[in-house]
This record gives structure tokens, sequence and C-alpha cells, in this order.
């Protein structure tokens, strides 16, 4: 987000080498589609990429060139496993916290799922376990600055000019912790999605996939992931305090996400 930043980088050398070994995992990725690529049976993105990439050959403004196929994987690995892995250490945190919002998880869990292999499908009856993901990504806040965007054009926003080209910071957690929109935003309270019946309610300033034609491309992906995960987990582990710890600290180790403090966990198998 901010090249020039770079140069103070400590880990800048390691930073690089593990992207360069990156990059090389991603080639040898290629060179294997590549070798079993059939036009007639396309088995990934990658594939159809380089059915692409074989029709334009030869054109001069090609876009399905190597270069991009390499940064749209690189995109998708990076943009997709760290922040569902954050997200659901959040998740497990946040139920060793609060102990009774885990018990009703699971109270649900069996009464919608019982022992079968949880599907997302089941998210529809479950509108407690529905809220706790949401509560779990809002009060997580995991890409608290989004991503950097650009105005395209001159704009004029609520009164203030914008013009074209300004570096734009939109960011998330003020929409995610607004008063106005969550009534207890610094707390961990399911109930923001939750109706006076116990109906799953959505509401239009959740957006920690962000908003507009540049969200997130994974949330659909994401989402079933998080469920699916969360539900399994909580299926078949119980999750509390070691017992020598009493609290944990919910404040973040800040970055570009926000991630929790380092801390002991235990797993307890439920028979
Ligand atoms: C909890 C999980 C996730 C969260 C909170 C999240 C959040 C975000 C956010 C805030 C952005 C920036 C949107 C913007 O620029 O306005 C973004 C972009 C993106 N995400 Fe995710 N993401 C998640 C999971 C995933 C997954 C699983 C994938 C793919 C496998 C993915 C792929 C991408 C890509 C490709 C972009 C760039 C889209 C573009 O610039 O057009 N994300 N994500």
């Amino acid at each position: 987000m901010f090249p020039f930043l770079e140069y103070f980088l400590v880990s800048h050398k390691t930073i690089l080498k593990n992207v360069g070994e990156f990059y090389d995992f991603i080639s040898r990725m290629f060179a294997e589609h590549l070798r079993n690529l059939d036009e007639n049976d396309q088995r990934s993105f990658i594939d159809a990429f380089l059915i692409r990439q074989k029709e334009e050959a030869g054109s001069p403004h090609a876009y399905f060139h190597d270069g991009n196929l390499t940064r749209l994987v690189r995109n998708l690995f990076t943009g997709g496993t760290e922040t569902t892995a954050t997200t659901l250490r959040w998740g497990l945190l946040l139920m060793m916290k609060y102990p009774k919002f885990q018990e009703k998880v699971q109270e649900e869990i069996a009464l919608v799922i019982g022992s079968a292999q949880p599907m997302y499908s089941h998210r529809g009856q479950m509108p407690f376990t529905n809220a706790v993901v949401h509560e779990i990504q809002r009060f997580a806040d995991i890409v608290p600055l989004n991503l950097g965007h650009e105005t395209a054009k001159d704009v004029t926003f609520r009164g203030y000019f914008i013009p074209k080209g300004t570096y734009i910071i939109p960011l998330l957690s003020s929409v995610l912790r607004d008063e106005t929109q969550f009534e207890k935003p610094e707390e961990f309270y399911p109930n923001h999605f939750l109706d006076s019946k116990g109906n799953f309610i959505k509401k239009d300033a959740f957006m920690p996939f962000s908003a507009g034609r540049r969200a997130c491309a994974g949330e659909t992906l994401a989402r079933m992931e998080l469920f699916i995960f969360f539900t399994t987990l909580l299926q078949k582990f119980t999750f509390s305090f070691p017992s020598e710890v009493t609290d944990v600290d919910l404040s973040p180790l800040v970055a570009i996400t926000n991630t929790p403090k380092p801390h002991m966990i235990c797993a307890v198998p439920r028979c």
C-alpha cells in the first residue's frame, strides 16, 4: 500500500525471498497444468486462462499472458488464505472468552445438524450461529483499512471535492464500529444480527468484504468456508481456557490485517 516504506522493513530480504519461493511454486503449478491441459475438460481457473492464452497467441495486445496469470493466482492465494484463517482464529478466541455463546451455537448444531457433516445449506435453519459468524467478522474487523483505491475522475462527495487521482483509504472500521448502526459497537454482541424473535437480520453496515464493484472477489467462497469450518470445529470440540489462564486480551496485533495476539487455547474433543 505504501511502496516507499519498503526500505524501512527490517525483514525486507526475508519477504523478497519468500515471494520468490511463492512465484516458483506458482510457475511449477502452471507447468503441470499446461502438461495435462485438455480443452474439452477444463478443470480450473488456470486451465481456462491457459486456453484463452492459446486463443490470443500472437496478438499484440495480449492480456492473458503469464505475468497476469501469476499475479492473479498470487492474489487468490494471498487474499484467500490469511483472511479466512485469521477470522476463524478470532472465532475460536471469542468462543473461549464467551462460553455461553459457544454453548448456544453447539445447541443449535445438535438440533439442526446432529453428527452429520455440516453443509452451507444448514445456515438458513441456524439463525444464532449465522449471527455469531457475522458478529465475529464485524468485531474482528480484519481488514480495517480496506485496500487502497484511487479516484478515476473528479468527485464531489458529501460536499468535499476529491480530484481525480487521489489515493483513498476507505476505513471499514468506521462502518463496522458505527454506533448509529450497531447498538454495542465495541462489544462482541451476536444480537446485532438478531431480531427480538431470534431471527437472523441483515445489516447494510456489515461490510467486512467492502462494497461496490471492487468488493472482495472471494466473498461467497469465504462465507461458505467460515460457516462450514466454524460449525465443524464446534461440532467436534469445545474451546476453553487452559487451566492456568483466566482471561484473554481481545485487542488486535495491528498490521494490514488485525490478527489476535498469541494466546493459549484448549480444544476439548466432544464425544
Ligand atoms: C474472511 C475472509 C475475507 C475477507 C474479510 C476479505 C476481505 C476483502 C476486502 C476488504 C477486500 C478489498 C475490497 C476493496 O478493494 O474494496 C478484498 C479483496 C479481494 N479478495 Fe477478499 N476477503 C476474504 C476472503 C477472500 C477469499 C477466500 C478470496 C479468494 C479465494 C478473496 C479474494 C479477494 C480478491 C481477488 C480481492 C481483490 C478484488 C478486486 O480488487 O477486484 N478474498 N477482500
